[in-house]
């Protein structure tokens, strides 16, 4: 079954691009209004009603006219009541079929409305309100609360589509902008489904690729519990080292791939009873470094009613491929167009000729006019380093996340940072993907990302739920061959770009981490005695 994809997908056309599934919209569609559409659809409504009472007069006036001369009142009583019943189940059958053809075409047109495409057997109707949680899914009252609670008010596109398609317990890849709302798109449907706290073993999983995420997970999944007695964990450190597993039983277990992958190998945890797993940004999961950990947690979730989901910003189409031959009957949902920034944030190139250029640029900026929080992305943790060894003493409050700092020192620096006492945090990629910190103002990548999805995570820590964001790319000689890429980027989500920069020859971008020179402007002993200081 593992590489059988085709039958995944049976029954449907499988349409890459999107095209051909809104095309027939689009002819119709001059305006895009709502209103007008559904005005369409309701004037079709009334054609057909009217069509199908002159279809049946037309057809009665022929039973009619067949007796004609000898009674021209003759009723349908005259038909024998097996004429009568066929008569009706056709009749029946024409009304539902047309009724599901309507309901099909609003579908597509309410999806259309909120650019969300979905490719898949029988997917179901996109959800109009939260409303529609209780009275299509009887979606209990605490959830319905916490909703309402957090100041969600209407779901998401990425919600609208795929809660409905998990709660039918359909398996789903989805693919939705950065800060578009995917946690509670995944979250929503499995408290739901999992209905109450129930005993025997882990009932569901969800996968983050760090820490940060993980614990931030944690945290929304409480959030959005509360007032329901679910057992929720998170795998920590002390979990994995202190818990007895031959007992362990929870509700939702979240945990990173390596933490989860050591609880099976040496601590024997028991996911044969898992009922969901989720893995949220799956690309980053299904790259090599992260798969074989990744391939073994899901070999160890046997149930064979599990239902999967996989969850990111981008889809490449390598993940794609995995997904379809992972998952059974699986529904596709795409928001927006697939791999594209989002659309909220301001994004703009600056050249600094070098490494010099990058800091006297940063410094002038920060002189003129800081606007924080401001998230700086450097390629390595070295540069990390360097970088807040320059920016700690300039009367800035900055820190620095990498993975060389300890557990408490990272999440200092997230918590820190969340709560304002930080204006700028100096990061590794670490912090690139699904990390939320409200209202970021502006991202810098001080070094040209290694990779489209790596541009299009990390401008997506600001611009998120609807704000708006502000998004500054550095660039030296060594990163011209790839301009023309982030140029695109720019471009598809709607930023005015100069035409010489999408003129620039093509090439490949791959992993492109040049050597730098070091940020450091210090002689290296006093570099090497340079400590953080506190905050
Ligand atoms: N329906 C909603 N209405 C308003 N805000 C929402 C809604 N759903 C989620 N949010 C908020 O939107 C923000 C982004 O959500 P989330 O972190 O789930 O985004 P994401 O799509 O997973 O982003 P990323 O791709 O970066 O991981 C969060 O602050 C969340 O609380």
């Amino acid at each position: 079954m593992a590489n059988d994809s085709s039958f995944l997908f049976a029954g449907i056309r499988f349409d890459k691009k999107f095209g051909t599934d809104i095309a027939r919209f689009q002819k119709k569609d001059t305006d895009n209004s709502l209103a007008k559409i559904q005005s369409v659809i309701e004037d079709e409504e009334n054609k057909e009603t009217i069509e199908a009472v002159s279809a049946k007069k037309r057809k009665r006036k022929k039973t009619s006219s067949a007796v004609d001369g000898f009674s021209v009142f003759r009723s349908s009583t005259s038909k024998s009541n097996k004429e009568v019943k066929v008569d009706d189940n056709e009749d029946e059958s024409i009304r539902l079929k047309k009724e599901q053809n309507k309901q099909l075409e609003r579908d597509a047109i309410f999806r259309k409305n909120h650019n969300i495409h979905v490719s898949g057997y029988n997917v179901p109707s996109a959800l109009q309100s939260f409303d529609e949680l209780n009275t299509r899914y009887k979606c209990p009252s605490y959830l319905l609360r916490n909703l309402a609670e957090l100041g969600f008010r209407e779901p998401t596109p990425i919600q609208r589509q795929a809660i409905p398609v998990l709660l039918q317990d359909r398996e789903c890849f989805a693919c939705a902008p950065t800060g578009s709302g995917k946690t509670l798109a995944f979250v929503c449907p499995m408290l739901m489904k999992l209905k109450a706290h129930a005993k025997g073993g882990v009932r569901a999983v969800i996968i983050c690729h760090s820490r940060e995420l993980s614990g931030q997970t944690y945290r929304e999944c409480k959030k959005l519990a509360k007032g329901e007695k679910f057992r929720i964990k998170l795998m920590t450190k002390s979990l994995l080292r202190n818990a007895d597993f031959s007992k362990f039983s929870c509700d939702v277990l979240i945990s990173t791939p390596l933490r989860l992958r050591l609880a099976i190998k040496k601590k024997k945890v028991d996911l044969s009873r898992v009922e969901y797993l989720v893995l949220d940004e799956s690309d980053k999961l299904f790259e090599p470094g992260l798969f074989t950990q990744i391939d073994s947690i899901i070999k160890a979730c046997t149930n064979p009613s599990i239902i999967r989901s996989l969850f990111s910003a981008t889809l490449p189409d390598f993940v794609e491929d995995r997904a379809r031959e992972l998952m059974h009957d699986a529904v596709r949902v795409i928001v927006g167009r697939k791999n594209m920034a989002s659309e909220t944030i301001k994004q703009k190139l600056v050249f600094t000729g070098s490494e010099e250029g990058k800091l006297i640029a940063i410094r002038q900026s920060f002189a003129e006019s800081l606007n924080p929080p401001v998230l700086i992305f450097v390629q390595s943790k070295e540069r990390a380093k360097e970088l807040y060894g320059e920016l700690a003493f300039d009367n800035i409050r900055v820190d620095v996340i990498h993975s060389d700092l300890s557990q408490d020192e990272r999440e200092n620096a997230v918590d820190n940072f969340r709560a304002g006492k930080t204006w700028v945090l100096i990061a590794t990629d670490v912090v690139a993907r699904g990390m939320d910190f409200k209202g970021i103002n502006c991202v810098i990548n001080y070094d040209f990302p290694d990779s489209a999805s790596a541009y299009i995570h990390r401008i997506g820590r600001s611009g998120r739920a609807g704000r708006s964001g502000e998004a500054i790319t550095f660039y030296t000689e060594e990163d011209i061959p790839f301009l023309r890429n982030v140029a695109n980027l720019m471009a598809s989500s709607g930023c005015e770009v100069p035409s010489w920069l999408t003129e620039l020859q093509k090439k490949k971008w791959k992993k492109h981490r040049p050597n730098r020179d070091s940020i450091s402007t210090k002689p290296v002993v006093e570099k090497e005695n340079s400590t953080k200081p506190d905050l």
